[in-house]
């Protein structure tokens, strides 16, 4: 059925009405208002989207009734509703308001609710006034409660009880802002007053873990994140099936908060009830925090492991060795049968590490996952019956090596420090100990290392000087660990070799954004001038739909050389090898005309691109040339067109996956399906790897340091294959070939 929408961004509206299939009735903001008495007046199903700030009420009074609705809190936890669509807009059309319309119209916006089961009848609504609160179940009361202004709340209760009388009563009334509000919910009694502001007192670096199943990580993320928020603790927190941890920032008004929630019976977060809290020794002023914050937001993440060991088959931690506590340790260091094994990574032992009586074997490795190796081979002779004294920062990664050691080679007598050498560091400095630990700790947070000791055991690894400095290679690609001096590291600007001081300063010149901005704003390609609304709303959608993989689009300034080049050709058949969401398709139909574009055939594997795409050219149908989508695999639909026999194309596109391109190019070549005067544009053949900001490895698992490495080594295989292809279009005799320095990199190939 069509229903007319007005809005003041048309192309929001365009978006919004042809994803549900609607008609749409737009108009200019100076006659809003005779349009809508005009469409109130005529069109009995009447909604809209509008981008006005005016109050929609004193437009539609009489054409249709609008309600604020809020879910309110459990609800929203229960439904894992983000806060940003906690509220929403209810239009109810009609000249007196349905409660059923407005159930159906609540169902509807708040797409959450529809995870339910049954219809929203399980949920009731609630009018919150300032000196009542009341049940509405009557079109009576919904319309008295519109009348008064009152919000309307959603909750689960088939009943109002009591307690949530009270509840209500005790909200800040009329809504104070945004803070008061969340305060407002449900807290822990022993909560500060007032909420924190993290940056202007001393903070408690800690961390804790536990291996426990947990059935819903993002349940319990969900929760972790409504308590600690309010807390102003900022950090990283890995939940996993096999359990959590976590390292945090705490203001220390906080900390009585926090240790109370984690308190052995606290009800709040069970599965962390008595958790071990590994406190830092030493607190960090706010200075020293607001100078280099350790972590600048509380980042909570699900996992498929919180310490990412590369293991097929898990281990079985029930029989992990014996803790020792930092007094133990101590003592057991100077047991010369004992062989030591440093868990941590290599870098971390040039750092700091201890000095006992024990025999130091540390494992050397650059990612935990080698870890295993490296145990058999540390090991491969000892009897199995040698004590073996295990540590690591904070104890996390000793829990899975000690079950190594005894699920899988077999000793007895397998011991691990208690919370690690921060533990031991903070012991030390309360007892007063000479620590054994010498040099420094290698931390999983922005500052990189905190000392034990003044020892300065480590050395530059450019320039063998000593050297405490740990930092990652400024050249992104590369972003290896490593200790370096600083006469050193300004000499190569943070990089580790000359090699990656060069790729930097390409990388650096190359992202000079502006120029690809000012030509963005100073072209105009016809009809649409600097950008058509359907592409910005398309580039939108993918934005949303694709937030990982949107940089792939071919964006303004592209689009604009694509839609005129095909111009320039006159082209009549296009084809595009790689869809994804439609950008320069659309940017090819748009070059329509009779001496123009006259089809765009377009290839796409992705099925979940692929349907986006459709989405908008459905859109489009009968305004630009057609568009032809064939779904599966370019060589596939290459293949099928030889066998058809199809007519050659004026123009084909290539933007699909880049180590095929020489076997793309071979095939089009090969089988004549580039007319004799068209061209074969290709992207992305001056790819380099993204540079970004500079990232630390975070959590002991050291996840983001490896991720960062495969990253690179991706990249590099891809730069590799694009300079390949290039070289062989450059020796092929049947073309020539020109390669346009615009964003990645466009080549133009024609038949000579
Ligand atoms: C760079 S994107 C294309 C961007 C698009 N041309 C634009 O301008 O917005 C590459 C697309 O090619 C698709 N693709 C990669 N390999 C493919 C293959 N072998 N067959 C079909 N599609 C492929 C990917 O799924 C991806 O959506």
């Amino acid at each position: 059925q069509p229903v007319a929408f007005w809005t003041s961004s048309p192309s929001k509206t365009f978006c919004f009405a042809f994803r549900r299939g609607l008609k749409v009735a737009a108009c200019r903001r100076r006659s809003q208002r005779s349009v809508l008495r005009h469409l109130s007046a005529n069109v009995p199903d009447l909604a809209y989207v509008t981008g006005s700030t005016r109050e929609p009420e004193r437009e539609f009074q009489g054409a249709q009734w609008v309600f604020r609705v809020y879910l309110a809190p459990q609800l929203r936890a229960a439904l894992r509703v983000a806060a940003s669509d906690r509220k929403g807009r209810i239009f109810v059309p009609g000249t007196e308001p349905s409660l059923e319309l407005l159930r159906k119209g609540i169902w509807e916006r708040f797409s959450a609710l529809q995870r339910l089961e049954g219809t929203p009848l399980h949920v009731v609504l609630v009018a919150h006034r300032p000196d009542s609160l009341e049940l509405v179940d009557s079109d009576a009361l919904l319309k008295e409660a519109w009348q008064a202004k009152a919000p309307l709340y959603l909750r689960f209760d088939p009943q109002i009880s009591d307690s949530m009388i009270e509840e209500f009563r005790q909200r800040p009334r009329n809504t104070d802002g945004v803070r008061e509000r969340q305060r407002a919910r449900m807290l822990p009694p022993f909560y500060p007053a007032k909420e924190l502001d993290a940056v202007d007192e001393d903070i408690q670096m800690l961390s804790f873990y536990r291996f426990v199943p947990i059935a819903e990580p993002e349940e319990l993320a969900s929760r972790l994140r409504f308590y600690l928020k309010p807390l102003a603790i900022r950090g990283r927190i890995y939940i996993a099936p096999e359990g959590i941890n976590a390292q945090v920032a705490v203001p220390l008004r906080s900390l009585d908060a926090l240790k109370r929630l984690l308190e052995a019976e606290s009800p709040y977060l069970v599965e962390l009830a008595g958790v071990y809290l590994n406190l830092d020794p030493q607190l960090l002023s706010a200075a020293q925090f607001a100078a280099q914050p350790p972590f600048r937001n509380l980042h909570i993440r699900c996992r498929q492991k919180i310490v990412a060991d590369g293991l097929k088959e898990p281990l079985d931690l029930t029989q992990a060795g014996r803790e020792l506590s930092p007094a133990e340790w101590h003592q057991a260091l100077e047991d010369p049968h004992a062989i030591l094994i440093d868990v941590r990574n290599d870098y971390e032992t040039q750092l700091g590490t201890f000095f006992g009586s024990a025999e130091a074997r540390p494992l050397n490795t650059r990612t935990y996952r080698e870890t295993w190796k490296a145990l058999e081979a540390r090991l491969a002779n000892e009897p199995r019956d040698r004590r073996i004294l295990t540590f690591c920062t904070g104890g996390i990664r000793c829990v899975k090596a000690a079950a190594y050691l005894e699920n899988r080679l077999g000793f007895q007598r397998v011991e691990r420090l208690a919370g690690g050498v921060v533990s031991y560091a903070a012991e030390a400095h309360r007892q007063g100990w000479d620590p054994k630990f010498k040099g420094s700790i290698y931390v999983f947070d922005e500052r990189l290392k905190t000392p034990v000791t003044n020892d300065i055991l480590s050395r530059c690894e450019t320039c063998s000087a000593p050297a405490l400095d740990v930092l990652h290679c400024a050249h992104v690609p590369c972003h290896r660990r490593m200790i370096q001096c600083a006469r050193c590291r300004h000499r190569l600007s943070g990089c580790c070799s000359p090699e990656c001081q060069r790729g930097l300063e390409l990388a650096l010149a190359s992202a000079s954004n502006e120029l690809h901005w000012y030509a963005q704003t100073m072209s105009r390609t016809a009809p649409w001038g600097t950008e058509a609304p359907i592409l910005r709303e398309l580039a939108a959608e993918t934005h949303r739909k694709f937030p990982q993989a949107a940089h792939m689009m071919s964006g303004p300034v592209q689009g604009a050389v694509l839609h005129a080049v095909a111009r320039l050709l006159r082209a009549q058949r296009v084809l595009e090898l790689g869809t994804f969401t439609g950008y320069a398709t659309l940017c090819f139909a748009g070059a329509m005309g009779p001496n123009h574009v006259q089809t765009v055939v377009t290839v796409e594997q992705d099925p979940n691109a692929a349907d986006t795409a459709e989405q908008f050219f459905k859109c489009v149908a009968g305004q630009l040339a057609p568009i032809e989508l064939h779904r599966g695999a370019v060589l596939d639909v290459l293949e099928r067109f030889r066998d058809q026999a199809v007519a050659p194309f004026d123009l084909i596109y290539l933007d699909a996956d880049k180590r095929r391109y020489i076997t793309y190019f071979d095939f089009i070549l090969d089988h004549r399906l580039l007319s004799p005067n068209g061209a074969l544009l290709v992207d992305n053949v001056l790819f380099r790897p993204v540079y970004g900001k500079q990232k630390h490895a975070q959590m002991e698992d050291v996840e983001f340091g490896e991720h960062a490495e495969r990253i690179a080594l991706r990249s590099r295989k891809l730069m590799d294959a694009v300079h390949a292809f290039n070289q062989h279009v450059l020796e092929d005799a049947r073309v020539t070939q020109v390669i346009l320095p615009i964003r990645d990199g466009l080549s133009i190939i024609q038949w000579r």
